[in-house]
């Protein structure tokens, strides 16, 4: 039976551990100090519920992070460091360029390896093959309802209560969006990482009041041809702001590290 290890406790971490391989079993979580005991007495005596990765002194085969942009940066090089894989779902922490570079010096020193996965999003396979022969032009458009902005600084650039029509509130790059809506764009890094880099890739942040869905479109061109893909992703209930496809997409990373066939 292989090993986990997850970081973070919230909506989408609930979701993946109900959906976890047979093959896999969850044996450390990683939480806030403050949420150690409480957490500890939720899961029982199966799971070892820790604060700090230097209090793990095994070896997880996996390690998945599903807590945040600050998770990775207080976390993210003490897994690597130490030759784990990490498997990263706040992957608009990397916009960061000091923190990229930590990750990956950690990385390098230690033998870990970081896994950027798609999450919300679908087409990162094509646009990172894309990427291979030259591309010329990258953009995204994340569409959310207004009940999906809320608590990011979207509610300081539209009226989120008063908005009737669909409305672009926020234009610029990845990289200005994945920092400044870290709990909503990390898909914005996700696809600068796969095709034209941080600031070259074009985004728009969309209120819609009429969808409940969590909805993406990526638009690319170059070499290979051009690629438009549209996806409309249910939110997870308990967290409106994050799409079930991500978290969905944590479980493939937990199959394909018990799998033989990598897919
Ligand atoms: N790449 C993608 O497509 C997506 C990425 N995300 C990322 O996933 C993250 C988690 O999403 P949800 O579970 O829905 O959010 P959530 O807010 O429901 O849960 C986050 C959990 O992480 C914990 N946490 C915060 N800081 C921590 C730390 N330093 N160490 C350990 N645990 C910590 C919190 O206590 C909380 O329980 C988001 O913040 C976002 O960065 C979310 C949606 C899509
Ligand atoms: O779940 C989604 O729809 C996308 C998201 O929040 C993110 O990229 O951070």
């Amino acid at each position: 039976m292989k090993q986990l290890m997850m970081i973070g406790f919230g909506a989408m971490a609930r979701e993946v551990l109900a959906l976890l391989p047979a093959e896999l079993s969850l044996k450390w979580l990683l939480v806030p100090a403050a949420r150690v005991a409480e957490v500890q007495a939720e899961l029982g005596p199966a799971v070892t519920v820790l604060s700090r990765v230097e209090d793990c002194a095994a070896t997880p085969d996996l390690v998945v992070e599903c807590a945040g942009q600050t998770a990775v940066r207080e976390h993210g090089s003490a897994v690597l460091a130490r030759g784990w894989t990490l498997g990263l779902i706040s992957v608009g922490a990397l916009a960061d360029e000091a923190l990229a570079r930590d990750l990956r010096l950690a990385a390098g020193q230690g033998g870990g390896r970081i896994l950027a996965l798609a999450g919300a999003i679908a087409g990162i396979d094509g646009l990172a093959a894309a990427r291979e022969g030259g591309l010329e032009s990258v953009t995204y458009q994340g569409r959310k309802s207004p009940q999906s902005w809320r608590g990011s600084p979207a509610e300081t650039l539209v009226d989120l209560d008063g908005v009737t029509a669909p409305t672009v509130f926020f234009s610029g790059t990845a990289r200005e969006a994945a920092r400044l809506f870290p709990a909503n764009a990390n898909v914005a890094a996700t696809i600068a990482l796969a095709g034209l880099g941080m600031d070259e890739t074009r985004v728009e942040l969309v209120v819609d009041p009429d969808s409940r869905r969590n909805q993406h479109r990526i638009r690319a061109s170059g070499r290979f041809g051009e690629l438009d893909i549209a996806l409309s992703g249910l939110p997870l209930a308990a967290n409106p702001k994050t799409s079930t496809l991500a978290a969905l997409s944590v479980v493939r990373a937990c199959r394909q590290c018990t799998d033989p066939l990598v897919i």
